[in-house]
This record gives C-alpha cells, sequence and structure tokens, in this order.
C-alpha cells in the first residue's frame, strides 16, 4: 500500500504498474513531468521593458529591416569613392553636416564630403565614411590621404535583420538578449503567457518563522518558505499564497482545497513520509488528486510527488531543506517551465571530475551540492562537495556552484572520476 491511496487516476495517463510501486528513476519522473504538466491558457500584450522575465507566447518577427537605413559606424566624414580620381592625396570641400536622428540628408554632390556622425543616415551617393582622425581638416576642407574601401565604416540597411525576418520564438523566456532583439526587431508590444498563479505550503508544527523558533522549545526555523519563496520570484510567477499547514488532517486537508482551487500550482514541502504525522499524502488521496509519481530514486529527495489535483499541479518536496532544495532544482524548475510554456531548451549538464574518491551506498542517484575548484592538467573541471549527501544540511549551499550526479549503481567512484554537473545559473 503506498502512502498516495489514488495513484495516477482517470486521465493522468501514467503507468499504473511502475508509478504505484518503487520509486521511478529521475528521468522517468522528468518524462511524466513533460507529459502530464501543460501550458497555462492566458496572454497578455506588454512593452518590452514590461515583458522582463515573461515567456513568450507568439514568436517575434522583424517589423522593418534593422537598422532600418544605411548608416555611419564612426564620426567622420561621408565620401562617394568612385568619385576620388586619380592618385591621392584628395582635397574635398565638405558641403553637409548630417546628424544622428535628422532627417534624410542631401545626395552628395559627386568629388566632395559632409561631416558625420556615428548613426547618422549616410547621404544618397556616399558610399564610404572616413574617421576623423584619418582625415586633415582646414577650413571647410578635408584632405584624404589613403583611398577609402566601398563600404568602409558604413552599417548597411537590414545588415542585421531583414524585415519580416524571425527573430525569436514563442517559448521564448525574455531576457535581456532576448528583449535586445525584440526591441531591434521593432516590437512595441509582446504576446506573453500570463504570469503562473503559484501557491505555497510548508507543513510541520516543528517549523516555524526564525522569530518564534529561536523562543519555542522543539520548533526548528522555516528553511523551505524562503528558500521557495526565492526560488519562485520573479516576473513569470505571482505567488498567490504562502500558508503553513500544522498536523491536523482535516484543516491540512481543507487548507490544501482551497490553495488548489486559487493557484494553478500547489507546492508542498514535508509530511509526505510514511510516519502518522506525515499528512500531506493522505490529504491529496482525500481530495481526489491524481497522482503521476511519489517517488523518485534520488538522493536526497526519494519522497518528491507530482500529481494533479482538480484544475491545479501539485508538486510535493520532501521537508529535508536539502531534499526540498534538490527537488526542486530538478523537478519544480522543470515544473514551472512546462506550466509556463517554456520551451527553448536549457543548458544541458557538463562533464566535471571529482577532487576526492566517494564511497556510497549504491541504490538512488545522487545529486550533492559541487563548487568549482580549477582545472586538472587536461583542463577538465575539477569539483569539490561534502563527504556525504545530508538532506537536512544547507551551509554547503551557498559555497556549491551547481548540483553533481552521481550514478545510482556506483559504490565507489575514484578521484578524477567523471560525473555530470548541473550549474545553479538561471537555466
Ligand atoms: N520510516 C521512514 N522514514 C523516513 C523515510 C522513509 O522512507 N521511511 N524517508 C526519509 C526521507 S528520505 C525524507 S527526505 C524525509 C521526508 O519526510 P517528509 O517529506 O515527510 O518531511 P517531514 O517529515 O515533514 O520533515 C522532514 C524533516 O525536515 C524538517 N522540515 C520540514 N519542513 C521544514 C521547513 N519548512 N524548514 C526546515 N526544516 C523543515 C522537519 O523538521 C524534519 O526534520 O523522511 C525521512 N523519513
Ligand atoms: O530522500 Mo531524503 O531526501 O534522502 O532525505
Amino acid at each position: 500500500m503506498t502512502a498516495i491511496d489514488r495513484l495516477i487516476g482517470p486521465g493522468c495517463g501514467c503507468d499504473a504498474g511502475e508509478g504505484a510501486g518503487a520509486a521511478i528513476s529521475l528521468d522517468a519522473a522528468l518524462e511524466r513531468i513533460a507529459a502530464h504538466a501543460a501550458p497555462v491558457a492566458g496572454t497578455e500584450a506588454l512593452s518590452p521593458a514590461a515583458a522582463a522575465g515573461r515567456i513568450l507566447a507568439r514568436p517575434v518577427a522583424a517589423r522593418a529591416a534593422a537598422p532600418p537605413f544605411d548608416n555611419a559606424a564612426m564620426d567622420g566624414y561621408a565620401v562617394a569613392t568612385r568619385a576620388l580620381s586619380g592618385e591621392g592625396p584628395w582635397w574635398l570641400a565638405v558641403t553637409d553636416r548630417v546628424t544622428a536622428g535628422q532627417g534624410a540628408p542631401a545626395p552628395l554632390p559627386g568629388a566632395m564630403a559632409a561631416r558625420i556622425f556615428t548613426g547618422a543616415p549616410i547621404p544618397p551617393g556616399a558610399d564610404a565614411v572616413v574617421m576623423q582622425e584619418h582625415v586633415h581638416r582646414e577650413g571647410d576642407a578635408i584632405r584624404i590621404d589613403a583611398r577609402p574601401a566601398p563600404g568602409l565604416n558604413l552599417r548597411r540597411a537590414g545588415e542585421d535583420m531583414a524585415a519580416g525576418q524571425l527573430v525569436l520564438d514563442a517559448g521564448r523566456r525574455l531576457g535581456p538578449r532576448e528583449i535586445a532583439a525584440a526591441a531591434a526587431a521593432g516590437a512595441d508590444r509582446l504576446h506573453v503567457r500570463r504570469p503562473l498563479r503559484v501557491a505555497l505550503m510548508v507543513t510541520g508544527d516543528e517549523v516555524q518563522p526564525a522569530g518564534v523558533a529561536r523562543a519555542a522549545a522543539a520548533a526548528i526555523p522555516d528553511v523551505n518558505t524562503p528558500m521557495l519563496a526565492a526560488a519562485l520570484a520573479g516576473p513569470a510567477v505571482e505567488l498567490v499564497a504562502v500558508a503553513h499547514g500544522g498536523d491536523d488532517r482535516a484543516a491540512l486537508t481543507r487548507r490544501i482545497a482551497d490553495l488548489a482551487a486559487r493557484a494553478d500550482l500547489v507546492v508542498t514541502t514535508g509530511g509526505l513520509s510514511v510516519g502518522e504525522a506525515d499528512h500531506v499524502a493522505p490529504a491529496l488521496a482525500a481530495l481526489g488528486a491524481e497522482v503521476c509519481f511519489a517517488g523518485v530514486a534520488i538522493k536526497p529527495g526519494k519522497p518528491v510527488a507530482f500529481g494533479r489535483l482538480g484544475a491545479a499541479t501539485w508538486l510535493g518536496l520532501p521537508g529535508n531543506p536539502l531534499a526540498a532544495f534538490v527537488s526542486w532544482h530538478l523537478f519544480g524548475r522543470a515544473l514551472l517551465r512546462r506550466l509556463a510554456g517554456q520551451t527553448h531548451p536549457v543548458p544541458a549538464r557538463r562533464h566535471v571530475v571529482t577532487a576526492t574518491a566517494i564511497h556510497r551506498t549504491p541504490g538512488r542517484c545522487e545529486i550533492r551540492p559541487a563548487a568549482i575548484a580549477g582545472c586538472d592538467a587536461e583542463g577538465r573541471e575539477i569539483v569539490r562537495f561534502e563527504a556525504s549527501t545530508q538532506s537536512g544540511r544547507v551551509a554547503g549551499l551557498p559555497g556549491a556552484d551547481g548540483l553533481m550526479f552521481l550514478p545510482a549503481e556506483a559504490d565507489h567512484l575514484p578521484a578524477g572520476a567523471l560525473v555530470e554537473f548541473e550549474p545553479f545559473a538561471e537555466t
């Protein structure tokens, strides 16, 4: 009998035999998230600046060529190279002054020059800009000693983007790089997904806000609420509720039902294990949740669970803070991306080598915080880490650069073993 009675309800489509038994693999769990979480409906149109951090719902194509007209790449003098006859030096009268932002300049008559500034439109007839440092100016004339090549210091219309060119696919998270491209494409409105409504609930009577916990016997400071609120902070998420569920099962059940009615995603921590005081799974069962997995063969994070509760999605993280952190990193972020419609691939894991030997109990894929500590003689990154994984300890997290993955079957890995590593940097 599993902790959750109604594993894999109708419509979920998961493999009931596998899901209801032992913990499934990390990859199988990620596949179930991909298969059973769908992007939420609802989009809005925002200016590029206001869309920062949101997920693009429609592709962006260039409204016009970028740059829109030929313009100067340097401050200097626009000239017509074909009008420079014979050998230099050439003396040219300066007939015009063209600044960035002014209207269309007059055509350049033959062997003359126009003073021009970076970004200013190139006068018709000119085909090169000579930098002012390469010109000798006397009064209203300039002397050029070396023949400029046609196209010198010119930025041609459309050389960055052609009109109509696809610049961004739907599903991209809009960071500074994407917003730069969208703005250059002339987009004044970007269609983005509405923010995801997320409710967060930690459980356990012993878990209290830090100030309360200091004063109370047998209480511990709540790590998971601030940690997950920080992980969720950002324009693509609206944190609609931050709740604390106590160890009263009926009250907890009502609270979860309330959160599920208000949120696209309910994230709980704790109460997932097998003790009588672990009430989250029974509460979910009482509410008729469809559970796609409950238990993944990873360490830490084994009890992590995922399913649906009415129209909401539920992610149950273990209470131990490192287990909650790791399972959020692996599954929470994948689930958020999926619900938010973010389809652009995130950077893949890379390979690194271990600084020291590892002895461990095989069985679960182990995910251990690790810090990059330099490179070996072959240029491979070396990682350092603590001697064992303790799912209640988080003191080492600030010193880590990412998570390393130790294969489930490995009981001994020598120093210098090749392992997978996923950096913490935004993915
Ligand atoms: N008999 C068994 N016991 C346990 C098993 C098992 O298979 N059989 N699994 C262990 C594993 S692995 C984990 S991980 C934990 C997960 O337990 P829960 O998800 O039910 O979490 P809790 O029991 O509620 O809490 C565990 C631990 O974490 C502390 N905690 C909880 N919430 C917070 C918070 N917000 N901030 C800081 N610390 C928190 C809590 O006080 C407990 O010490 O179960 C093992 N047991
Ligand atoms: O799976 Mo638990 O998260 O090891 O402590």
